[in-house]
């Protein structure tokens, strides 16, 4: 078993002129390892810096401080042996072209490229391969792009927002079609504004904000933080009772009503119906968006580090 890390970032940091004559920094001092092997999502909202991130282990852009090791070896040499492929958001592809003449074609630009209809298959696009590419869907173009990234074998795979423009059941396909890259060994980050993406594919998420790792830890405590449930009561606790709750994340008062953010909600609903004088209980599932929204704030207050 190769015991080499599949990535290494030390201290990176990037920044862009804002256009204002000041700059922007994208990246601010990410430290981060993947294993081999490992399905890693990293979780942002707009402008959180994932694309940023990426694109420096893609080495399409340079680092303005740090270290990057990509399979021990520079981003670029890790790019032009084929070991780490990219499924990018965007990407030019040719619209008179048939989606296997473009797989065909780059297949052609590679040394040692998979047979055209095996990659078509493994990416899911075997039933439209001979339309073209100006016919195909977004989620089609999508998935045409995976098998494109998949013509080298890469050792390690990243995918910036990869199931963008996909309907449900695409999106259900090209995860199926991930994991079993991921059983087959690959190592596999991708960028998801999607909390529950992260939640089905990724055993552990990153959480980016403002350039920052703002959690990294296994995707079920991330989801944990997030707060699982909303339990809203009609209550007149003291500070003192309401800070004394166990499981409660955030607490709200709206009027009589309080709203608590819960990662226990039976654990707590009991607490209140046995042991304080709290009426009109209702509990409902933390919406995942909510939840998201919850999580980056709370952790951009209060850096956590799993
Ligand atoms: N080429 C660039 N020129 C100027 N600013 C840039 C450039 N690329 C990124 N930025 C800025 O850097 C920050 C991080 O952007 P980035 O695209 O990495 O975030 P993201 O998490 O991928 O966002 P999204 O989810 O919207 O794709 C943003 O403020 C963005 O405006």
């Amino acid at each position: 078993m190769d015991t080499q890390p599949a990535l290494t970032l030390e201290g990176i940091r990037r920044s862009f002129p804002d256009g204002a004559g000041g700059q922007t920094t994208a990246v601010d001092g990410v430290d981060l390892t993947l294993a081999r092997g490992e399905v890693v999502a990293l979780l942002g909202p707009n402008g959180a810096g994932k694309t940023t991130l990426i694109d420096i282990v893609l080495g399409l852009i340079a680092a303005e401080a740090g270290h990057v090791e990509v399979l021990g070896t520079t981003p670029r040499k890790a790019v032009t042996s084929g070991r780490i492929s990219a499924l990018l958001q965007t990407g030019g592809l040719l619209p008179d072209l048939s989606v296997r003449e473009t797989v065909k074609m780059i297949a052609s630009l590679h040394e040692h490229p998979r047979d055209v209809d095996e990659v078509l298959a493994a990416a899911g696009a075997t039933g439209f391969a001979a339309r073209r590419v100006s016919r195909c869907s977004g989620g089609e173009q999508q998935r045409l792009r995976f098998a494109l990234a998949l013509l080298t074998r890469p050792e390690i795979l990243v995918l910036d927002e990869p199931t963008t423009g996909m309907d449900v059941n695409a999106r259900h396909d090209f995860w199926q079609n991930m994991s079993a890259l991921a059983d087959d060994g690959a190592t596999i980050l991708f960028a998801t504004h999607y909390l529950e993406e992260a939640e089905r594919f990724a055993r552990r998420t990153i959480l980016l904000g403002a350039g920052r790792i703002l959690a990294d830890g296994p995707t079920s405590e991330i989801r944990r933080r997030a707060g699982a449930a909303r339990v809203t009561v009609t209550w007149s606790p003291t500070d003192a009772e309401l800070s004394g709750l166990q499981h409660v994340i955030t607490a709200e008062r709206h009027g009589a009503r309080i709203e608590l953010r819960t990662d226990d909600a039976d654990a707590l609903a009991r607490h209140l119906l046995t042991r304080t004088d709290a009426q009109g209980i209702e509990i409902a599932s933390a919406g995942l968006d909510e939840a998201f929204r919850h999580l980056t704030a709370a952790a951009t207050e209060q850096e956590i580090t799993a």
